[in-house]
């Protein structure tokens, strides 16, 4: 084995503050011990508030479990009381037939009647049993004993079924609410690093902590039933005994509480670091990233990475495990010293006569019980302290407020209030209070933008700063702009992902964020740069543009067709039906500008009155997307469709041209006008004119035409590069438009690319 390459991180970020998945230090700084308060009196106010969050905690998992299951929640209860009792019940019956044995011995040896009276000691008094011969008395305690043993393995069984069908659902439940949750959550929560560890926390130990809690809940229940039945014997051996094996596990309750608390604080700060090792193993481990890891040989020094990454976690939790069980331990050996002083006592009792054997035996058993029993209490209340730390974090996450209230009503819900009603009754309501107001029907599609600034969420600097402008209903709108212009925050706004720092959106006359952000979504039909390749069928892949339809083959058909994709499904082996990607099927695999007409045909899915595509065809090969935008303007049936492209060749015959720049419109206008405004678009126009060789290729008519300077080139071009030689180029294209149109007659198509005053013509 090649042995691994020692990778030295050196960069100054530190992963914890939130910088790189792949460099950093490793060894994050360790976190420091939970804040001890001052004084027994802080000390006390800190357990008490402690135990009051706990309990608090206790009623709110109760309250899952039972939403999971009453009846399973019912059953385990019971069984779990059935089962406290068994100790008790075993304890006493051992005692009985010691005694017996021992009675039935000597009535035989002194030949006397063959009659037994046996008494049950009870912590009220006495119950006097029926007398019966030594055997019928041997015979009813076996039978007795078997009983017990009987029920107890019953009920035993009955929990553990009901402890696991409700650690499913239970957790099952859980994952839903934060799945749930987590779809209604705001753009910009996705975007911040804490966001995805508070994420991780709730997804990975919430869904788990509720049926521990659960758990630990019904297993002091039952430690509480064997104890008090417990008890009741142990306090005829003498109360001193008892109180000693009362108070001999606190210790050990203190210490693991304390510690239940640091393992907390470790997990927290470890979660980063976790989520950076999970970053890790994806980029090592997951198919779309594995051409890049290979070609560039990345998986050693991601590995390496990992095992350092790993390395500092493993420490962190070592100290924390090994202090926490090995104090926890000392203490519980005080309690164990406790306990042998007991046995010792009661058998000095039994020596001198002043114990029966079967008090002997009912005795030692009550007394290991009750220890066991008070140790079992003091960790289960230690344990569910613990559990509830990380169920704060489900009821963190769930606590963040949704994109409209009802949502926070829900996570009120969760905590235990139960005012969601109103909400459901009356509908969604906006964050700000009062109901949203109804869609315009019909839409029509009118946008406009007032003033609008807005700047990501932790940024100082506006992605868009005070940008005004208006879309007609109907219009094609084309965003133009070097990277990082703000064109596609522009479009995220549009679709109501963030909402104006300042300034507002109107559509149709409304205040987009007067509007249901649900019922807004509806009519918009988008496309985004990284859309997603999903891991499933050519139908549904489309379909999910619009999921009420995604069994109408016909309308998914219609949708592939409009993005030219509809050749790319009759070409595959089970056309629509075929899988995509290999996650789940060996499906097949599409290329970037096949998965792009897939992510283009989902867009038209949608009954939309606002098309947004963001980069469309920046995969497709040249003939798909000049076909494409050649058929813009059917393909959008009238929809407002606005989309963004840094092909100079495809924008041209849009309605209306946005030139973003810095976060500002700094042109628009139609292509003939920007063009002879010979200002930056033309500019930028010409420079993309000037890659190309002596022929420009008309998109509409996809004839190729000479360039008006052509002999001043190498190879009899040279590119236009300025505004004026754009405006040349425009020229001819033109005059050899006219002279077509004037021979043949104008085509359908030329005579709809032609309607918003000439500005038509072949791409640079
Ligand atoms: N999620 C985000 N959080 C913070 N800043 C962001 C975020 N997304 C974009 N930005 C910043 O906002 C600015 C505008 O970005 P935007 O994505 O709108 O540019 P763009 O014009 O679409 O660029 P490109 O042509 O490269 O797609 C950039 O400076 C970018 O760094």
């Amino acid at each position: 084995m090649q042995p691994v390459q020692q990778v030295v991180f050196t960069s100054r970020t530190t992963a914890s503050s939130g910088g790189s998945g792949l460099s950093g230090p490793p060894d994050f700084p360790e976190p420091a011990p939970p804040r001890r308060p001052r004084g027994a009196g802080g000390r006390l106010r800190q357990t008490g508030r402690s135990a009051a969050a706990t309990a608090v905690g206790a009623v709110r998992v109760f309250r899952l479990v039972w939403a999971a299951s009453p009846w399973l929640t019912t059953a385990l209860g019971l069984a779990t009381v059935l089962i406290g009792l068994v100790p008790a019940a075993t304890a006493m019956t051992a005692r009985l037939l010691v005694d017996t044995v021992v009675q039935g011995a000597a009535l035989r040896a002194e030949d006397g009647p063959d009659r037994i009276g046996l008494t049950l000691p009870l912590p009220g008094g006495s119950l006097e049993l029926p007398v019966l011969t030594v055997v019928g008395a041997l015979v009813a305690l076996a039978t007795a004993q078997f009983v017990v043993y009987a029920l107890g393995a019953l009920a035993t069984a009955v929990r553990s079924i009901a402890q696991q069908l409700l650690q499913e659902r239970t957790s099952q439940d859980v994952q839903l609410r934060v799945m749930e949750h987590a779809g209604r959550l705001p753009l910009s929560f996705f975007e911040d690093s804490r966001s995805y560890d508070l994420l991780r926390q709730a997804q990975q130990e919430a869904s788990t902590r509720p049926v521990t809690m659960i758990s630990g809940v019904f297993g002091l229940l039952q430690t509480a039933v064997t104890f008090v039945s417990m008890v009741g014997l142990l306090i005829g051996l003498g109360p001193l005994i008892a109180l000693a094996a009362l108070i001999a596990p606190v210790p050990a309750f203190v210490a693991d509480a304390r510690y239940g608390m640091r393992t907390f604080v470790v997990a927290l700060w470890s979660s980063p670091i976790r989520r950076r090792m999970e970053y890790l193993s994806r980029l090592v481990a997951t198919d779309s990233y594995a051409k890049e890891v290979k070609v560039f040989g990345l998986a050693p020094f991601l590995t390496e990475r990992f095992r350092l990454l790993g390395a500092t976690a493993y420490r962190g939790l070592r100290k924390v495990v090994t202090a926490r069980y090995l104090v926890g331990g000392a203490w519980s050996a005080l309690a164990t010293l406790v306990g042998s002083l007991t046995y010792l006592y009661v058998a000095l009792q039994a020596v001198n006569g002043r114990l029966s054997l079967g008090d002997l035996v009912l005795y030692t058993s009550a007394a290991t019980t009750v220890q066991t029993s008070v140790q079992g209490i003091f960790s289960g209340l230690a344990g569910m302290y613990e559990n509830n730390l990380y169920l704060g974090k489900l009821y963190e996450l769930l606590a963040v407020p949704a994109e409209n209230a009802k949502d926070a009503k829900d996570a009120e819900n969760v905590e235990g209030a139960e005012n969601a009603k109103s909400a459901e009754d009356g509908g969604p309501t906006r964050p700000g209070g009062g109901a949203f107001r109804p869609l315009p029907s019909p839409l029509r599609g009118h946008v406009v933008l007032e003033n609008v600034t807005f700047r990501y969420p932790g940024t100082e600097r506006p992605a868009l700063l005070g940008v005004s402008l208006e879309i007609r209903p109907g219009q094609s709108v084309a965003v133009v702009g070097p990277n990082g212009a703000g064109k596609s925050t522009l479009i995220k706004l549009l679709c109501r992902l963030y909402e104006p720092d300042e300034g507002r959106i109107l559509l149709d006359g409304v205040d987009i964020r007067e509007l249901d952000p649900e019922l807004l979504r509806r009519r918009i039909g988008a496309m985004f740069q990284d859309h997603v390749s999903y891991q499933a069928t050519m139908a549904e892949n489309i379909g999910l543009g619009d999921v009420d339809r995604i069994e109408d083959r016909a309308r998914v058909a219609e949708a592939a067709r409009r993005a030219g994709a509809d050749g790319l499904a009759e070409g595959l082996p089970q056309g629509y039906d075929t899988a995509l990607g290999k996650w789940f099927a060996t499906g097949a695999e599409l290329s970037g500008g096949q998965w792009q007409k897939v992510a283009l045909a989902r867009a038209f899915m949608r009954d939309a009155t606002l098309l947004v595509l963001d980069e469309p065809t920046s995969a497709l090969d040249a003939e798909a997307e000049a076909d494409l935008f050649g058929r813009l303007r059917e393909l959008a049936h009238g929809r407002t469709t606005v989309y963004i492209s840094h092909r100079f060749s495809t924008v041209r015959r849009a309605d209306l041209i946005l030139l973003i720049e810095d976060g500002r419109v700094a042109e628009q206008g139609t292509h003939r006008e920007l063009i002879a405004l010979g200002g930056r678009y033309a500019r930028l126009f010409a420079l993309q004119a000037s890659a190309y060789t002596d022929t420009y290729t008309d998109t509409d008519t996809h004839t190729e035409t000479p360039r008006p300077n052509a002999p001043h080139a190498p190879h009899g071009f040279n590119g236009a590069r300025t505004a004026k030689e754009a405006a040349a180029i425009e020229a001819a294209l033109a005059a050899k438009r006219a002279g077509r149109a004037g021979r043949a007659g104008r085509t359908a198509r030329a005579g709809e690319a032609s309607g918003d005053g000439g500005t038509d013509g072949g791409g640079p």
